[in-house]
C-alpha cells in the first residue's frame, strides 16, 4: 500500500519520520510539497520521492492530508480530479470535518479523520481516528496502522474530535508551558538552570510512568505526596488560590471552540 503525506511542516514530517522507523518501505511513501528547498531537504533527510500534490492524490492508496485548516479547501480543489473511489484520505487538519471533505472528492473516495500529537516524534503519540461516512473496517485499520507508527490509536465517534484535539492535539503545549514554568521556578528559588531542567524533566518521566504502570487515579497519587503539614500542601494551596485548576479548564475549553471555528473557515 502507498501512502502520500500532502503537508511536510512540523506534524507532516513527523509522521513520515515515524513512518520510515516503523519500516515502511520508502518507495511506497511518497510527500507532496510545494517549496523547492523544503523538498530537497526531505528527499535528503529520508530518501523519499517528492511529488505535486496531484501525482501524490494520483499514485497513492493513502493521502494523508497535512496542511493547516485554512489551507484544506485549496489543497482538495487542486488533489480532487485525481482521487479516485476505493483510495482513503486521511485527515490530520484540526477542526476539518470528514463531512466537508466528503463534500470536495469523488463519491466512494474513504474519509477518516485524525487527532495526532507531536510526541509521535518519540514515538510516544497519541492519535484518535474516527471515521467518515463511506469508511469500512479496512479504511479505519489502515489509518490505525498508519498511526499506530508513532504511539498509540484511540478509536473515537467524530463528534468527540474537538475535545481530543483541546485534550491530547495542543496537550503537549500545556504540558511543556508547566514544565517551562517549573524550570524559571527553580532557577528563582536558586538554582542552577541545568539543575532546574533535569530535576523537572525527570519528574515528569517519573510522574508520567507512575501514571501509566501504576494505573492509579492521579487523585490518590498527589495524596502520596502531600504529607499532612508540608510542603507540597502549602504548594498546593497556591495553585488553588490562583485558580490553576479554573485556568486549565477554560484553556481547553477555548481550544475546543477554536476547532470548531476552524470547521467553520475562520
Ligand atoms: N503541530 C501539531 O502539534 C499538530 C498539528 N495538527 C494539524 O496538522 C496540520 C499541520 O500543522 P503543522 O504541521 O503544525 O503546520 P505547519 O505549518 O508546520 O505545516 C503545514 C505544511 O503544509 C504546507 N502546505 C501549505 N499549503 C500547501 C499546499 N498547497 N500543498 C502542499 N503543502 C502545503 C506548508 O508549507 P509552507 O510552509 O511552504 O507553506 C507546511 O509545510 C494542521 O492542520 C494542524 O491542525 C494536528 C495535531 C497536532
Ligand atoms: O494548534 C493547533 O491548531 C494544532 C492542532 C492541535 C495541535 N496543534
Amino acid at each position: 500500500m502507498s501512502t502520500a503525506i500532502i503537508g511536510a511542516g512540523v506534524m507532516g514530517e513527523t509522521l513520515l519520520s515515524g513512518l520510515v522507523r516503523a519500516g515502511r518501505r520508502v518507495d511506497q511513501l511518497m510527500v507532496g510539497e510545494k517549496r523547492a528547498e523544503r523538498a530537497r531537504e526531505l528527499e535528503e533527510r529520508y530518501g523519499v520521492a517528492v511529488v505535486s500534490n496531484r501525482e501524490a492524490a494520483a499514485k497513492a492508496d493513502t493521502v494523508a492530508l497535512v496542511v493547516k485548516p485554512q489551507d484544506m479547501g485549496d489543497v482538495l480543489d487542486e488533489i480532487a480530479g485525481e482521487l479516485r473511489p476505493g483510495q482513503l484520505i486521511v485527515s490530520l487538519a484540526a477542526g476539518i470535518t470528514t463531512a466537508f471533505i466528503e463534500s470536495r472528492v469523488p463519491e466512494g473516495v474513504a474519509v477518516v479523520r485524525v487527532m495526532p500529537n507531536t510526541p509521535a516524534l518519540v514515538d510516544e503519540g497519541m492519535a484518535a481516528i474516527a471515521p467518515g461516512s463511506h469508511c469500512d473496517e479496512s479504511h479505519l485499520t489502515e489509518a490505525e496502522s498508519l498511526m499506530a507508527s508513532t504511539g498509540k490509536v484511540l478509536r473515537i465517534p467524530e463528534k468527540q474530535m474537538d475535545a481530543v484535539t483541546a485534550i491530547s492535539g495542543s496537550g503537549p503545549a500545556y504540558i511543556f508551558f508547566v514544565v517551562e514554568s517549573m524550570i524559571e521556578a527553580g532557577v528563582h528559588l536558586g538554582l542552577p538552570r541545568a539543575t532546574a531542567t533535569e530535576l523537572v524533566v525527570q519528574t515528569l518521566v517519573g510522574s508520567a510512568a507512575m501514571l501509566r504502570e501504576t494505573g492509579t487515579h492521579p487523585v490518590v497519587l498527589r495524596e502520596q505526596v502531600t504529607s499532612p503539614g508540608g510542603t507540597t500542601a502549602s504548594a498546593l494551596r497556591e495553585l488553588e488560590i490562583h485558580k490553576v485548576r479554573a485556568a486549565f479548564l477554560a484553556a481547553m475549553e477555548a481550544a475546543r471552540n477554536r476547532s470548531r471555528e476552524l470547521a467553520e473557515g475562520s
